[in-house]
This record gives C-alpha cells, structure tokens and sequence, in this order.
C-alpha cells in the first residue's frame, strides 16, 4: 500500500482564504488586531515557527510582534514582558514558544498570561475550559491535526463522524500544548483515545500501543521515532514533529519529522508529512485565534 498524502499546504491554503476575509471584516469595523510571541533562546522547532509567523502576518496584514529574549532569561524577565503584553492594547493574543529555558517555571509563566490573549489555550482557565469540552481558543497545533484530518475525510468522502466514532486514536507524546489537546478533541470527535508517552518507548512498548492506532498522531520531538513496524495498515498517520537533521554526507540540516516517512508511507492509508502537513496549518490557525481574541475584546470594551 502507497498511502495517501494529506497535503497540508493545500489545506492551509484554503483556511487562508477564511482567516483573510475574517482579518478584512475586522479592519472594516475599525478593531484593532495584533499578535505577538515570545522566544526565549534558539530551539530549533521553534525558530522555525516564529519566521512563518512572521511571513504570514505579514501576508494577512495582521501587526506582528516578535519578542526575541536571550537564553539566559530569568524568570522575573519574562514575567515582566508578558506584563507589558497583557497591558499592550495593539495585542490581541500573546504565544510563548516552548520549551523554555530550565530556569523559568512554564506554569508561572502561563498562569501570567491575560486568558483573553491565551490563544494556545495554556492558562489554567483556558487548559480547563479546553479539558471540559468548552474551549475559549482551540489550541493551534491540535486543532491543526483535527482540520487535516477533517479536510481528508470530506476529500475521500468519509462520514467524518462515522469515521470518529469507529476509530482509535493514539497519540505519541502528551505535552500540555500539542499532546493533552489532541486528546481532548479527540474526546470532542467521540473518538476511543490512547495517550502514550516516553515510558512506552523505553519499556518497549511503543509498537504495541502505536500498532493499535486507526489514527496516529506523533508528537514526541523524536526524529525519526516511529518505524513500519509502529503503524498498523491501513491506518492514518499524522506527524507533528518537528525536528533537524543533518545529511552525513553534505552537512546540510533539513527538516524531518518524528516519522521515517518512506518506511510509514509503505503501510498507511494516508499520512501528513513533514514539511508540508500540520505546519502550515499551525501557522494559519494561529492567525484565526488572534482574530477572534481581537473580536472577543472588542465586544467586551464597546
Ligand atoms: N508542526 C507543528 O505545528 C508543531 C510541531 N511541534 C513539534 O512537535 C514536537 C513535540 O512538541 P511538544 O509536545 O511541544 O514537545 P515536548 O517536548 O513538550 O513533549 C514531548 C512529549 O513526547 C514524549 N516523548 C518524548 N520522547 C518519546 C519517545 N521516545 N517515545 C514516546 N514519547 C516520547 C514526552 O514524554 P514524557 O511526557 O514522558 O516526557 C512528552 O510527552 C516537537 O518536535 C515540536 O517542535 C510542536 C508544536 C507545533
Ligand atoms: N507554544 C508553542 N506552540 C507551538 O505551536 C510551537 C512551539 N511552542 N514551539 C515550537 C514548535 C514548532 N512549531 C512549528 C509549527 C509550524 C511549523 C511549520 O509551519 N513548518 C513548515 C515548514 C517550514 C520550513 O520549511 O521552514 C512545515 O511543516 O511544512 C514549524 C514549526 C510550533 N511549535
């Protein structure tokens, strides 16, 4: 089997048309709507992130803020600019790119944040409201797997909630802004979830989890972490990683995922591939959460 590719880019590019018209109806009523984020130190996903942020505001016309903080950062630092940000009324929504550095305190960091602005849905208030089925910001990258794998049954003409209904998800990696998300849409879709983290992988237990999985979504930050012999055939795979990889023999880094996309491809039905399937999805919808941030404030002070 030569599975399906799930292109990303395409997909983007049609939720794009959406958030362009939603940016433009916000410009006509005169409201103001800004994005800022927040890197502290070089990590690579996240370097790679913030420079299509800023490509995409630009395109879309949104005000775009990149806050670039040393590794070295303290805590009270931080704090002080999620501060300025909270109070900055040209921002609409802040994003904090992860990981931090070891010397601040995550929590801290996101409890700080005004929830009106949380567009990643990280404060407690927002984590809850996700959790309970209610979400004030659905979380970029999550809601980025569900839109790509929405758009895929629609193309092949899949009852998306017959599909849901009958299907497990697994989902490699439970981090509190890719992982824990994905479950609690997958909650939303009326899907069977499993969660599994680091420990199935140095029990030896990855590939029977991952070999159960109608719908696997891999978000560990492994290059390279999920083999043939994970995926089960005929299943649906979404890779989220995002990882660097040198070429032994030119030297030159390029992006991968946490898949061996050639070995996946061999027995999935479809699969996202990286570069091209969640990413470019994450970059838009982000967009889409600044703008109605933008849109909740304005009804609250007018
Ligand atoms: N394409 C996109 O739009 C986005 C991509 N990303 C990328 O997704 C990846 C994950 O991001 P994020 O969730 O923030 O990362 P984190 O490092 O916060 O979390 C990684 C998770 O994966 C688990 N894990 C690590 N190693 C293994 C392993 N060998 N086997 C099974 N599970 C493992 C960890 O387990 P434990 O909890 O036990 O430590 C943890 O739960 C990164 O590469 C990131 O760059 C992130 C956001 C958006
Ligand atoms: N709080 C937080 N939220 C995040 O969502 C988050 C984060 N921290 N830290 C870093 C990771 C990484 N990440 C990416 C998202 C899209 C692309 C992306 O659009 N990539 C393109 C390719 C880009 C290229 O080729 O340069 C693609 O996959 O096709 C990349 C990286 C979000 N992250």
């Amino acid at each position: 089997m030569t599975a399906q590719l799930i292109n990303g880019r395409k997909i983007a590019h049609a939720l794009k048309a959406e958030v362009t018209a939603e940016v433009a109806a916000l410009a006509d009523a005169g409201i103001a709507c800004g994005l800022a984020t927040v890197l502290v130190g070089d990590d690579y996903g996240s370097v790679a992130y913030v420079r299509r942020i800023g490509r995409i505001a630009e395109e879309l016309g949104v005000a775009y803020e990149q806050v670039l903080l040393p590794g070295t950062t303290t805590q009270d630092e931080l704090l002080a600019t999620i501060d300025r940000l909270n109070r900055d009324p040209a921002v609409s929504g802040v994003l904090v790119l992860r990981p931090l550095p070891p010397q601040i305190s995550e929590v801290d960091v996101f409890r700080a944040l005004d929830p009106q602005k949380d567009i990643e849905s990280v404060h407690p208030e927002n984590a809850g409201l996700l959790a309970l089925g209610t979400p004030r910001f659905v979380p970029s990258t999550a809601a980025s797997v569900f839109h790509l794998l929405d758009s895929w049954l629609d193309e092949v003409g899949e009852d998306r909630a017959a599909f849901y209904h009958r299907s497990l998800i697994v989902v490699v990696g439970r981090s509190n802004n890719v992982g824990k998300p994905a479950i609690s849409l997958a909650y939303d879709r009326e899907a069977a979830m499993m969660s599994v983290d680091e420990w199935a992988s140095r029990e030896g237990r990855l590939g029977w989890h991952t070999r159960q999985a109608d719908v696997l979504v891999v978000a560990a930050g492994v290059a390279g972490l999920i083999r043939a012999e994970h995926v089960r055939p005929g299943a649906v795979v979404i890779d989220v990683g995002i990882n660097p990889r040198e070429d032994p023999g030119t030297g030159q880094v390029r992006m991968v995922g946490d898949v061996e996309f050639d070995e996946a491809r061999g027995r999935a039905r479809a699969i996202a591939p990286v570069p091209g399937g969640v990413g470019p999805v994450t970059d838009v919808w982000l967009i889409r959460n600044t703008v109605h941030a933008a849109t909740h404030h304005a009804r609250k002070v007018s």
